[in-house]
């Protein structure tokens, strides 16, 4: 089999790679209800995606200076385990609300069939894929309310979403991309954002320029990087007319998916394991592990060790 390996060098003639992952299937994903703001776990599902996620990075030879996310558990979580599949856990890394999901107003909580059966399908895809279609605004008293969780505190009521259009969605997400994504790819960093469908529906229609009305075509599984190249300006190299209509490359190939996750399914239930078990930081430090360390850069194993 032939490995590519990705990311082992700094980019070579001023090709920046970076790797776009759409959090793995949440709970509510599995149940076909809006989510938006709401912090909506991962399904176990999606707990073996993420891993399978971070195993092909692995695979692939893809090496990490920072990654970004969102405030929200299913994206945080699912880098997590991807950084724990690809042993990369020490690389920097920044959370923004903007990068949370489309805020999905009075919707979110919604079964997709119900908001079907009661609003029409029509309105159903213009909600979930229009550009400028906004969901009805979310109010105080809606049981999802966001408005008052700590976490967005530093918002103010004049930012803090009611419900966005993919628009405005995407005028939040810019901007984080122009000062925080953008210079850092600039100096050479290899980045890895985990976030969420409409996040990343927004940047590849940016980094692509795709017109606003072919973005419906824009979809993105659950738990497959996909990866783009960009050039010194920060533009997609490819090919715009690939079967995807953008030119970033899935590194899971839609066909061969489940092939894929079904042989290395021993893997992700070992790092599943290897990620739940809880360390005591103390018994943790294993006497062979130090002895073998100290083996390999000559040393004495230290005093206190070697009584244990
Ligand atoms: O927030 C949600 O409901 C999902 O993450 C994305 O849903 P969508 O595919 O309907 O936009």
């Amino acid at each position: 089999m032939i490995i590519r390996r990705w990311f082992v060098s700094p980019p070579e003639g001023g090709v920046h790679r970076l790797v776009l992952l759409r959090h793995g299937q949440s709970e509510w994903n599995a149940m076909k209800r809006f989510t938006g703001w709401v912090d909506v776990d991962l399904s176990e599902q999606g707990r073996d995606e993420a891993i399978h996620a971070g195993l092909m990075l692995q695979r692939h030879g893809f090496q990490f200076d920072e990654a970004h996310t969102s405030l929200l558990k299913r994206a945080v979580r699912t880098l997590w385990s991807a950084l724990h599949a690809c042993d990369q856990h020490w690389i920097e890394v920044k959370r923004s609300w903007r990068l949370n999901e489309r805020h999905y107003g009075a919707l979110q909580g919604m079964s997709k069939d119900e908001v079907k059966r009661q609003m029409g399908e029509e309105l159903l895809q213009k909600f979930r894929r229009g550009f400028d279609q906004p969901p009805i605004a979310m109010r105080e008293d809606h049981p999802f309310w966001t408005g008052r969780d700590r976490r967005y505190h530093t918002l103010g009521p004049d930012v803090h979403p009611t419900g966005e259009s993919l628009r405005m969605c995407q005028q939040r997400v810019l901007p984080y991309w122009q000062d925080a994504i953008a210079p850092s790819i600039r100096r050479g960093s290899r980045v890895l954002i985990s976030a969420h469908n409409n996040v990343l529906r927004c940047l590849v229609q940016y980094l692509d320029k795709i017109p606003v009305d072919r973005i419906r075509e824009i979809e993105i599984p659950t738990g497959v990087p996909l990866v783009y190249d960009l050039d010194a300006n920060l533009a997609p190299v490819g090919d715009l007319s690939s079967e995807n209509g953008f030119t970033g490359k899935f590194l899971i190939d839609k066909t061969k998916r489940d092939a894929e996750y079904l042989a290395n399914l021993e893997a992700i239930t070992e790092r599943r394991k290897t990620f739940a078990r809880r360390v005591d930081p103390v018994t943790a430090l294993n006497r062979d592990d130090i002895q073998s360390q100290c083996e390999a850069h000559g040393l004495q194993l230290p005093k206190a060790w070697a009584n244990n």
